[in-house]
């Protein structure tokens, strides 16, 4: 199970060995992390990244093994930004020879990059960005400048103090006329001293949500005042600008401007799995240590897993936990795939797998917040303390479904796909995950034929009811937006509808991969019976969960749904036994779960009492401020006091 959750014997062994690697070096060590300071916080960050590429130099580890070592060292930092987004941006909007120059400094970390899109005013409409670049012919330069405060670039990770350069976006201005955003490598420090260049303000934009996670990143502000820099630090594969002053676009598509977004999603979809199996592996450990009610006879109290209500708020989790990490492989194959192709210009799959990206992104982000906060539930109160590693996760995690294209926006993108997908289908079959939609005859005739809670177990009944949902709430979707006359207000007005559209269609997604994953990819019998298990928890539960939709577009009947329900209780009896084994799979080691509640040997109470005593309140019994402030309470005979 261990290799069916890495993917392949080579790469649980890649894994392995990257977090026994963090997990057995003292400069790694994260338990304490919680009580520093901001400033302590920060320093401590730069001294394991610093660490961390002496590291990957010196043991000259490969780009698989780094990506790892990073993973596990578990504290965003620069280097997020500069390997995720400053190095794909030039490779993905760079000319030949922008990649040939800028290459090489990034990849051996002679200059450290950042992503600076966001603004103070947008984030979302990329088209609204106000910072400007306006071409002067004279100087054979662009003059980036911040005409507004809402134009300050506000949020790119690294930015704030370490990055020495970042991809800004701007409006190019050339003449007086717009030609659109752009991306434009600017250096931001000294390459000797660190210090800010000319004309440049930079700074933190300070605390964020939880303490020791995200605060180990210098998330940044930044304005320009009339900042001068080279016509050649364009990125210039979609459009070029000549010294005359002249605009052209290339064959290449304006969207590949775009194009990191698509990438850092689709990383963003293959990380999810990590930290909802984190939760899930912590909350399935604790749950059975911890035992409330039931003794008979003087015997031991009942394991919490073994409640029913307890299996299923917590295995639907686990089982998302599975589906998402090989939706997150399937997401990265079809990536590759479109990198390829994109490099060699066809364009042909960009808009699926833009839409792909996007919403399983959306999907996956937003299961994993709820889910992680979930499992912090069930783990009663005691899932409330950070050495529960379980706040901390959610800090860390919950920012997922805003960065990198806020959800709702994401599902809206979806959404505009598969309208498209629908107004064309009389001339185009529409092809991979939308290809159900060329089936939409048979989807919106054909009604469920489950007769029995068994025949719940069968892959095709359960694919068959996902695609009828999502082709009747996409079709429904395109029915009411054909009454508008003006296209732009009916989606608009239908919005809330159109983004629950494309919900039943990325859930459709994860469910047909999961089957896909089951049937051809799993060998053996064990391994692959016990997975089809959770495949149906997973199914059954979302069916449960969303039968509102399945009921309302008239594919089940109550009864129907009712089975499902009863199917599902079924098979939480089947999970039961393996729960341990199903998390242990996921080969998280202590250090990296960082948890009290999720040690490997069980050992919870005793561990959690020693770890109450490493607060800094315990340091003496009567600590700072007792005798300035609760002293003279106890010692004053008060006003009130004497009536
Ligand atoms: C660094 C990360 C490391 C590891 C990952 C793990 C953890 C992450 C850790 C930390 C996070 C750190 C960094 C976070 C960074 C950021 O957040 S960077 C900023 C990200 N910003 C966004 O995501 C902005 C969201 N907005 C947009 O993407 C777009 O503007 C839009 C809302 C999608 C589109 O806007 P609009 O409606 O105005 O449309 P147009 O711009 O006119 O687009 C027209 C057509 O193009 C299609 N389109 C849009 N986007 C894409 C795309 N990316 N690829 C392909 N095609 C695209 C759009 O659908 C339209 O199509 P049409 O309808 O067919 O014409
Ligand atoms: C931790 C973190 C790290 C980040 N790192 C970076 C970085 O490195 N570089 C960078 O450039 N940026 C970064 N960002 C910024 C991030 O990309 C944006 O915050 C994100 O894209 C969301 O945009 P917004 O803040 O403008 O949200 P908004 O769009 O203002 O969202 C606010 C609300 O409006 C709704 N909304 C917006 N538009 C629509 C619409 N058309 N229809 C319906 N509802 C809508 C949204 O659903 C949401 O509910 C980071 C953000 C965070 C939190």
């Amino acid at each position: 199970m261990k290799v069916a959750w890495a993917g392949s014997r080579e790469a649980f062994q890649v894994s392995d060995r990257m977090a026994k690697l963090v997990a057995n070096d003292p400069v790694f060590e994260k338990f304490s992390k919680p009580m520093l300071g901001r400033k302590e916080l920060f320093k401590n960050t730069l001294r394991k990244a610093a660490y961390a590429w002496k590291l990957i130099n010196d043991l000259r580890l490969t780009e698989e093994e780094a990506k790892w070592l990073r993973h596990y060292i578990d504290e965003p930092n620069y280097t997020d930004l500069h390997w995720e987004m400053f190095v794909p941006a030039i490779e993905g909007q760079g000319t030949k020879e922008q990649k040939k120059k800028w290459l090489p400094l990034a990849q051996t970390m002679q200059i450290i990059g950042t992503y600076a899109q966001t603004e103070l005013g947008h984030g979302s409409n990329v088209q609204g960005l106000e910072t400007t670049a306006t071409f002067d012919r004279q100087t054979d330069e662009f003059v980036m400048h911040s005409p507004t405060l809402t134009s300050s670039k506000w949020w790119p990770g690294g930015m704030a103090k370490v990055a020495t350069h970042a991809i800004v976006y701007a409006r190019l201005i050339i003449d007086g006329l717009f030609h659109g955003v752009h991306g434009f490598i600017v250096q931001l420090r000294s390459l000797e001293d660190h210090s800010p260049l000319p004309g440049l303000t930079l700074g933190d934009i300070g605390m964020k949500f939880g303490h020791g996670t995200y605060n180990t990143m210098d998330n940044g502000v930044l304005r320009f005042d009339h900042v001068r820099i080279p016509r050649n630090q364009m990125l210039m594969r979609v459009s070029q600008v000549t010294k005359e002053g002249k605009y052209a676009q290339s064959d290449v598509p304006r969207q590949l401007l775009y194009g990191t977004m698509v990438s850092v999603r689709q990383t963003i979809v293959a990380d999810a799995s990590k930290a909802l199996s984190r939760a899930v592996c912590i909350a399935t450990r604790y749950s059975v240590v911890r035992r409330q009610f039931g003794s008979r006879n003087g015997g031991p109290e009942t394991q919490v897993i073994d409640y029913k209500t307890q299996q299923s708020r917590l295995f639907p989790l686990l089982a998302s936990a599975y589906a998402f990490r090989f939706v997150g492989e399937w997401l990265k194959s079809l990536y590759i795939d479109v990198k390829q192709r994109l490099e060699a210009n066809d364009f042909s799959t960009l808009p699926e797998t833009h839409a792909c990206t996007a919403g399983l992104k959306a999907l996956t982000t937003a299961a994993t917040a709820d889910g992680i906060e979930e499992c912090r539930k069930l783990c009663g109160g005691h899932g409330y303390l950070i050495s529960s590693g379980l706040p901390e996760l959610f800090a860390f995690y919950v920012p997922a479904c805003s960065y990198e294209g806020e959800n709702v926006v994401m599902m809206l993108q979806v959404a505009r796909f598969l309208v498209k997908t629908v107004s064309n289908l009389g001339y185009k079959q529409p092809v991979g995950t939308a290809a159900y939609l060329g089936r939409v005859t048979p989807l919106l005739q054909n009604n469920c034929a489950v007769q029995t809670a068994e025949d719940w177990l069968n892959p095709d009944a359960i694919l068959e009811a996902f695609e009828a949902r999502a082709a009747r709430m996409v079709i429904g979707c395109g029915e009411r937006l054909a009454m508008f006359e003006n296209p732009e207000e009916g989606f608009a007005e239908l919005s809330i509808d159109l983004v629950e559209a494309s919900l039943a269609h990325c859930q459709l997604i994860t469910v047909s991969v999961f089957i896909q994953k089951l049937n051809h990819e799993i060998p053996g019998n064990g391994v692959k019976r016990s997975l089809e298990v959770l495949c149906y928890v997973y199914a059954l539960f979302l069916l449960h969960k969303h039968q509102g939709d399945f009921l309302a577009t008239g594919y089940l009947t109550p009864k129907q749904a009712s089975l499902a329900n009863e199917q599902l209780r079924t098979l939480y009896s089947k999970v039961r036994p393996n729960a341990i084994a199903f998390v242990d799979s996921f080969n998280h080691m202590d250090h990296y779960l960082c948890s009290v509640l999720g040690r490997y040997d069980g050992n919870v109470y005793p561990k959690l009492y020693e770890a109450a005593w490493k607060d800094p309140l315990n340091d003496s019994d009567i600590v700072d401020g007792i005798q300035q402030y609760v002293q003279p309470i106890l010692k004053q005979k008060l006003h009130y006091a004497k009536l």
